[in-house]
């Protein structure tokens, strides 16, 4: 039976200043480094030996996974980054403090920038310097790759394609496989794992530094989920 971990990362310095992060590379708080290696804790208590390992190009999600690896004395594993496993760009609202915004536009249109399935927020233009054009850690991507804002739908677009081709083969060859990610780039996965309708995911939230087990059959069929905390 394989294993596929899903990790949050650790509680970011935005969660924690509740301002809206998506792209921006803000690294974790003192809570969230303690969350990263509580994570690894309970994986190494659960004996769960890792083959591979996959995280995104932002350093809350790398150092949740390094950080995680280092408790397991698992850093050897190797690690495969990528943008497509990046949060779910939020536009103009980048930045902002979520409360704030909500006592301007309201909660319920705050509410559908946050969790309707397909509503995006408002769109950063490509001169705004928190565009991802701007970055050169995305200088090999095409133009059209680029989001200047992005709903759940369209992080579902450019995640499950890298599922496809660059995770399944990996998780085919190995017994155990982590992923350390963001809110919506996971829940993108676990949409797509478990099945789960347009409707039916916008009420799953993903706790940070909870590893959530995927079993799955050498189908990659899920047999079983939880969070490793409620059996270990
Ligand atoms: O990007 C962010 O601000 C958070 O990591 C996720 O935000 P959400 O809970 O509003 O989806």
């Amino acid at each position: 039976m394989k294993k596929l971990v899903l990790l949050r990362h650790g509680q970011s310095q935005w969660n924690l200043e509740n301002r809206f992060t998506g792209w921006y590379d803000v690294d974790l708080s003192e809570q969230g480094r303690t969350e990263a290696a509580g994570a690894g804790q309970l994986m190494r208590a659960a004996g769960i030996r890792f083959d591979a390992a996959f995280t995104s190009v932002l350093k809350r999600a790398i150092r949740t996974l390094w950080m995680s690896l280092d408790e397991m004395d698992q850093m050897y594993v190797p690690i495969t980054n990528s943008w497509r496993l990046n949060e779910r760009h939020y536009g103009a609202l980048t930045g902002l403090n979520k409360a704030e915004t909500a006592k301007k536009y309201g909660d319920d249109q705050v509410h559908v920038w946050r969790r309707s399935f397909s509503t995006p927020p408002p769109a950063l233009s490509e001169e705004d310097e928190r565009h991802p054009r701007h970055d050169q850690r995305y200088r090999n991507l095409r133009p059209d790759q680029l989001p200047g804002t992005e709903s759940l739908e369209t992080t579902l677009q450019r995640v499950l394609p890298y599922w496809e081709s660059d995770m399944v083969p990996v998780v085919n060859e190995s017994e155990n496989v982590l992923v350390a990610a963001h809110g919506n780039s996971l829940r993108a996965l676990v949409k797509h794992l478990r099945g789960l309708d347009d409707e039916a995911i916008i009420g799953v939230e993903i706790p940070t530094g909870d590893p959530l087990v995927f079993e799955l059959d050498d189908t990659l069929a899920v047999t079983d989920s939880y969070y490793l905390r409620e059996r270990v």
